[in-house]
């Protein structure tokens, strides 16, 4: 087993390329995973198991800063679990389970992570030749993120809307082949690269994805729930959000997963501040470890109780989650709202908190909190992908929100799942029930909010009627953004102002919607507002703010600058808008400090023996 923080070539990880750094991911994984791929073999195969080892592998000492090979375990084979047919199965999770392929999931796009209903990537039914033909028909249709996918993923889990027939049937899951299994060389009609480097996670390998025009089997898609017959007959799925199953699944791992940063951080600061001494606590004494200031305590002992509190919670969300997953197998759905909200809700308030704390940990220990070899900065940019990954948080909290809304809409006429049961109570009950300084006081006062909270967007969401105009005096808009910036800290800071002023409920309500319609009133000035900044794109020097707005291809335009991308030559009409894709492609390619090779040393060093068992 390799030994902790494993060097390249004698130099700490930190100092590393950006190629030296998948380099060394690669060879560390291999031998990681080999003890996945031994336990599987002494049939150790629970899931529980897998989870914990492979959770517990990724961030640890050895894969730092994630690996090429997560996505093989965290989605790809769960996703083939999830929504193959046994056939299927039989066929791929084999061959998945020893590594012989690698794979990877490929669902976001460049144009496109949230609204997957809106994803560009097609998937056309050929019953003439019993094949669906795969196409990305624009730039923001390429498949962007995906894990592992830049250099090492052979197959790919790929998400595209189904065509068969002339009709549209919207997403479906496909297992696709995009690199051949002896030369690793990206297959004809696929272009295929690494999107670049991150704030974090740069072990891992994401890529991007474009399909021209690529052919694959019928059998090919997966087809447990929805199928397409020989002759193009559609048959969908009994519930259409069946196939969304694989997110839900990681959702409720990444709890698991914050446990894991959260305790490693706090352990940090916590060890830390008993050995930092800082100042005195009276003059003539010696100093006090820090540890002694209630500040101090104030920053950490929080991030102590809410390790535990999530280790509980994803406890219970993992029995939750196989639970359903077991009525689902007998047709039962019932539950399937309830966990997808709970999944959604519990992956956004863990991975916030977690990232707010793990902060919060670096600040409590000073200067030496900003050194990569705190290991906090690195946390930081792990945890914090996990608030945009697998679902924006205030994507998946408005999910939560509306499973409630629709839940307060039915209260009288459904029975209650387990975890909203309160509400019954919380409405049968007087709402301004008494306080009391308890744990269950706190609890219910909690329980009352959340009642209020939903019956407001309730009320909102039937009665509002919000028209708004907005004069274009500049004075009209500063006016506008003063009052936004007094009613945000108002809000934010309401425990006091409901401590040491007279306002009043309906005050704070009525000023809750003061603030949401502040807003809507600055919403069609937004980008004039910052224009008005007059910084220039030089100053800027970023794909995402450009004044221009051509986001995705300066996207494009960068990810291709990566060392990682010049092997092997990206075949590829990119979309480039000036149509020189191939000069720009030679220029480029001229420009890499890299060895046209075909491809990466370390396929043919470490991945093909791996994949060979040999290692
Ligand atoms: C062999 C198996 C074992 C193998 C080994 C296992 C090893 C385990 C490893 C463990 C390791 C642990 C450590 C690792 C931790 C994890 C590291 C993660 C690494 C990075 C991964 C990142 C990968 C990605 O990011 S993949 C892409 C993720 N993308 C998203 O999440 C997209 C987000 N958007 C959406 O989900 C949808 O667009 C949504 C929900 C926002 C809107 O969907 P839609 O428009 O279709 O729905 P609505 O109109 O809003 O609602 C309609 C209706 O549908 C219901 N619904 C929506 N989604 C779901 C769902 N997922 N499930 C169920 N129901 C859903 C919704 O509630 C509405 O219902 P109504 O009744 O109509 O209200
Ligand atoms: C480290 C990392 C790894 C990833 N790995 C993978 C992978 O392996 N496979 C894969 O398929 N994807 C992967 N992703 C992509 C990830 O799933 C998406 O980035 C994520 O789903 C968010 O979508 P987006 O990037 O389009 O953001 P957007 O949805 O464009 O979000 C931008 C802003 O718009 C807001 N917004 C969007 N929709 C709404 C709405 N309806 N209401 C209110 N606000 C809204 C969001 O809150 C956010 O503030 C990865 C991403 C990261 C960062």
């Amino acid at each position: 087993m390799l030994s902790k923080r494993e060097v390249f070539d004698g130099v700490p990880e930190e100092y590393l390329s950006h190629k030296e750094r998948y380099e060394n991911a690669i060879r560390n994984s291999v031998v990681a995973f080999s003890l996945v791929r031994k336990m599987q073999e002494e049939g150790k195969t629970s899931i529980n198991n897998y989870r914990d080892v492979v959770g517990g592998l990724l961030g640890s000492s050895v894969l730092r800063d994630g690996s090429p090979l997560g996505l093989h375990y965290i989605m790809f084979m769960p996703a083939i679990l999830n929504q193959a047919n046994e056939e299927q199965q039989e066929k791929w999770l084999p061959r998945a389970w020893n590594c012989s392929i690698i794979g990877s999931y490929a669902q976001t796009e460049l144009g496109h992570g949230t609204f997957i209903r809106g994803l560009e990537t097609t998937a056309t039914y050929d019953a003439a030749t019993k094949q669906f033909v795969l196409h990305s028909p624009t730039l923001t249709a390429y498949k962007w993120w995906p894990g592992g996918l830049g250099q090492t993923a052979n197959y790919c889990i790929v998400v595209a809307q189904l065509y068969t027939k002339g009709q549209c049937h919207g997403i479906h899951s496909f297992i696709i082949q995009v690199r051949d299994e002896e030369t690793h060389m990206p297959l004809p009609g696929i272009k295929i690269g690494e999107i670049g480097a991150k704030l974090g996670l740069n072990a891992v390998n994401n890529g991007f994805l474009g399909f021209d025009n690529y052919r694959i089997p019928r059998t090919n898609m997966l087809m447990k729930h929805a199928q397409v017959l020989e002759d193009g007959t559609y048959v969908k799925s009994r519930h259409s959000k069946l196939n969304y199953g694989a997110m839900v699944f990681v959702r409720v791992v990444i709890v698991f997963d914050m446990v894991n940063y959260l305790s490693k951080a706090v352990t940090i600061a916590t060890r830390f501040s008993a050995v930092r001494r800082q100042c005195q606590l009276k003059a003539g004494e010696t100093e006090c470890q820090i540890l002694d200031y209630v500040t101090q305590q104030h920053k950490l002992f929080v991030s102590i109780a809410a390790a535990h509190a999530f280790r509980i919670t994803a406890n219970k969300l993992w029995l939750t989650f196989n639970e359903v997953n077991e009525q689902l197998v007998e047709g039962n759905l019932q539950r399937l709202p309830e966990l997808h909200a709970l999944a959604c809700c519990l992956k956004a308030v863990t991975t916030a908190d977690t990232a707010a704390c793990v902060e919060r940990c670096r600040l409590a220990c000073g200067g030496h909190g900003y050194m990569m070899s705190s290991s906090l900065p690195l946390t930081y940019g792990l945890v914090t992908a996990a608030c945009t990954y697998e679902g924006e948080n205030t994507v998946l909290l408005l999910q939560t929100a509306r499973f409630l809304v629709k839940t307060y809409q039915q209260l009288d006429s459904k029975a209650l799942t387990p975890t909203v049961a309160y509400l019954k109570t919380a409405a049968a009950e007087r709402f301004c029930v008494g306080w009391s300084n308890t744990t269950e006081g706190i609890i219910r006062g909690f329980q009352v909010v959340a009642m209020r909270v939903i019956i407001m967007s309730t009320f909102n969401e039937e009665v509002q009627e919000m028209s708004r105009t907005v004069s274009p005096q500049l004075k009209e808009v500063l006016h506008q953004l003063v009052d936004l910036y007094c009613t945000y800290w108002a809000l934010e800071k309401l425990s006091d102002l409901l401590l040491y002023t007279p306002i009043s409920q309906k005050e704070v309500e009525s000023l809750r919607l003061r603030y949401e319609e502040t807003l809507t009133n600055l919403r069609p000035n937004a980008v004039g507002l910052v224009d008005a900044f007059d910084l220039r794109d030089e100053m800027l020097q970023s794909t995402l703010g450009s004044y221009d707005g051509r986001v995705y291809e300066r996207l494009m335009e960068e990810a291709m600058k990566s060392p990682l991308n010049a092997e092997p030559m990206l075949q590829s009409t990119l979309g480039s808008y000036d149509g020189r894709v191939y000069e720009r492609l030679m220029e480029e390619a001229m420009k890499s400090p890299l060895n046209a090779e075909p491809v990466n040393y370390t396929f043919h060093k470490y991945l093909k023996p791996f994949m060979q068992g040999k290692l």
